[in-house]
Parts: C-alpha cells; sequence; structure tokens
C-alpha cells in the first residue's frame, strides 16, 4: 500500500496493487457462476472469476459500507430538520473511455451489489441514452463529436439522477441503440426507484458548466476505468474486428455496408480513424481530465486484467 506524498503533504489517494486489494474481499462470497459471468461480458471482454474474485468483491464490499454509512449520514440531516424519512438511491458513476470495458464493469457491479441483503434492487443507466439523435448532431454539424460532452443532452441527465435523488418514484429515459447508431424514434425506458442507480458513460465524471449541475454533483461514489491509450486502442479495433462478424453483419445495423462492401483491410482503416479522430480525441482533451475526480480508479494492464487500484481517502 503506498501513500504517496507531495512536498510533504499527505495525498488524498491511496494505491493498492492486486493482492493488498484482493485481500480486502474478507468474507465477501462468491456467489456468480461462470454462465452469468458469461453474459454479463462485453464483446472481446475477457473478464475472468479471478477478476470477480480478486476487484470486484472487494469492491462490492467497500461500496456495501458507503451505502450504509451514507443512509446513516442522510438519516442524521433528516432528523436534525426534523423531517420524515424519504428514500433515495445510493449512486454511483462509472467512467472511462470508449472500449474500456466500463459496460462489464457496470453490468458486475450492478449483479454483485444486488446480492446484498440491505440493497437488493439496483437499476443501471448508461449515457448513451442521453445522446442527441442522429438527426440534432448532423443539424448541429456535430455528428463527427459524438461522446464529446457536447453531444448529450446533459440537462436531460442530470434532471432524471436530481429527480430520482429527490425520491422520485419512476423515471422514463430515452432509449439508444448501437444498432441503429442513434436514439430509437418512441423508444422508452422505464426506471422505478432503486436502492442504486449505476450511472455509466464517458463523460459521467464532466465538471459542471459555469453556474449549472454536472451528474457527477449527484454521485455518492464514482469509479474511473483506466488503461493505457495504445492498450484502449488495440481493444477498440479488437471489438470493431469482432462486431464486423458478428453484430454489423445483421442488415439492420448501421455499420452494414462495412460488413458487406469492404474487406477487411478498408474496415479496419475506417475503425483506425474513427478511434483517432473521434475516439481518442474525446478520451484526451474531456474523459482522461476527469479521472482525478474520481473516488476510485481501476488500473488495467494490456490484458485487460486489473493491476493497480487507487482509492481517494477524503
Ligand atoms: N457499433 C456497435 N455495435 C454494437 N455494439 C456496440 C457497438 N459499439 C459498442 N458496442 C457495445 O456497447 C457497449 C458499450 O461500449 P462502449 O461505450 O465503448 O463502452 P465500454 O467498452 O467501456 O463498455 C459494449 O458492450 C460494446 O460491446
Ligand atoms: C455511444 C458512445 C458515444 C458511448 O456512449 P456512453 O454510453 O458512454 O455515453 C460510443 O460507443 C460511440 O458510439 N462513439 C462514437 C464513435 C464510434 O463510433 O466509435
Amino acid at each position: 500500500m503506498s501513500h504517496a506524498t507531495k512536498n510533504g503533504v499527505s495525498s488524498p489517494y491511496v494505491e493498492l496493487d492486486r493482492a493488498a486489494w484482493a485481500a480486502l474481499r474478507d468474507s465477501t462470497p462468491l456467489a456468480l457462476t461462470e454462465a452469468e459471468l458469461e453474459v454479463l461480458r462485453g464483446t472481446t471482454d475477457p473478464t475472468s472469476m479471478d477478476e470477480v474474485r480478486d476487484i470486484y468483491l472487494p469492491l462490492s464490499r467497500l461500496l456495501n459500507l458507503y451505502v450504509k454509512a451514507t443512509r446513516q449520514r442522510h438519516a442524521a440531516v433528516r432528523a436534525f430538520l426534523g423531517e420524515d424519512d424519504r428514500p433515495a438511491p445510493f449512486v454511483i458513476g462509472v467512467a472511462g473511455s470508449v472500449a474500456v470495458g466500463k459496460s462489464t464493469t457496470a453490468r458486475l457491479l450492478r449483479t454483485l451489489l444486488a446480492q446484498w441483503p440491505d440493497h437488493p434492487s439496483v437499476e443501471l443507466v448508461s449515457t448513451d441514452n442521453f445522446l442527441h439523435p442522429n438527426s440534432v448532431l448532423q443539424q448541429r454539424g456535430i455528428m463527427n463529436r459524438k461522446g464529446f460532452p457536447e453531444s448529450y443532452d446533459r440537462r436531460a441527465l442530470v434532471r432524471f439522477v436530481s429527480e430520482m435523488k429527490a425520491g422520485a418514484a419512476r423515471a422514463e429515459l430515452p432509449v439508444y441503440s448501437h444498432l441503429a447508431y442513434d436514439i430509437v424514434p418512441g423508444g422508452v425506458q422505464t426506471v422505478y426507484r432503486p436502492d442504486i442507480l449505476i450511472v455509466e458513460g464517458i463523460n459521467v465524471l464532466q465538471p459542471p458548466q459555469p453556474g449549472r449541475l454536472a451528474v457527477a454533483d449527484f454521485f455518492d461514489f464514482s469509479i474511473y476505468v483506466d488503461a493505457r491509450v495504445e492498450h484502449i486502442r488495440q481493444w477498440y479495433l479488437d471489438r470493431f474486428r469482432e462486431l464486423r462478424r458478428t453484430a454489423f453483419s445483421d442488415p439492420r445495423s448501421y455499420f452494414h455496408s462495412i460488413a458487406t462492401q469492404a474487406d477487411e483491410e478498408e474496415a479496419m482503416t475506417f475503425a483506425s480513424q474513427t478511434w483517432r479522430t473521434i475516439n481518442e480525441v474525446n478520451l484526451v482533451e474531456n474523459i482522461l481530465p476527469t479521472r482525478g475526480r474520481a473516488t476510485l480508479v481501476l488500473y488495467k494492464g494490456e490484458d485487460h486484467r486489473i493491476r493497480r487500484v487507487r482509492l481517494r481517502k477524503t
């Protein structure tokens, strides 16, 4: 365990290697089968049972402690104000680059956190539901900025999380389809107020615009999934190659012509260009600068395995 110091001032972070973090699992039981894990894994994501045991069970234990402590703090404030108990979900943000594996992390957490008897209902919402439809992105000339902060309806995202936090019983959200590469016209996802709400997306740790609130202002805990840019690039390309063989071969896919008309070399040139001109620029300019705001950083190595964990103590 290292407590880095800078200019003699103790750092707010503690950094643990994989073995030190894994030891913090304590007695948290492993109640997930290989078949259940298989369903939670994203395309080409190799997250294994070892990863669940060494990384996600200690994290589940830590989050359970956070939920309990946060409930106690809220109850104390309500008692101080003489207010009745009002249920509010514990909100967790999961951030990181396109293709870093956030959705696998978020789905695993949803399953593991729901196994605790004190917070069985866990909802997961991906911020792609709040992207502006392609028609709006085209109108604004920002179709090549999909995933950048301005490509989202940030007000609607903040409104959704703030309403859930304020105790709203349910909310209706738009739906994004990776297949159509667009918002689904008339699509609705209904979210009933859970014990824990996980909000996953590349830009969830963005600071607020002047005079506004950002979605991160409502997080009780946040996780940044991190890796070297060149490794994430390789994962993006590997996944694209696999999607070309699978999802893109569906005639309804926005990228269908990449599967049917372009040979593999042309397809991969297109993918490299998309990575370099959109996703890497967004990572370096907008996403990486938010890493320091996360409560926890999971650092992945080239093989996708988490090597180190950094926790913010204060
Ligand atoms: N073009 C696509 N077609 C189908 N599925 C996709 C496409 N792009 C991404 N996905 C899937 O969407 C999910 C989210 O991907 P992404 O936003 O890159 O985040 P991450 O890889 O960090 O989970 C992943 O499960 C991925 O497999
Ligand atoms: C939909 C995404 C912006 C991710 O959205 P998120 O759920 O993280 O808000 C991303 O997967 C994406 O499609 N990026 C655009 C460039 C590309 O096609 O890779």
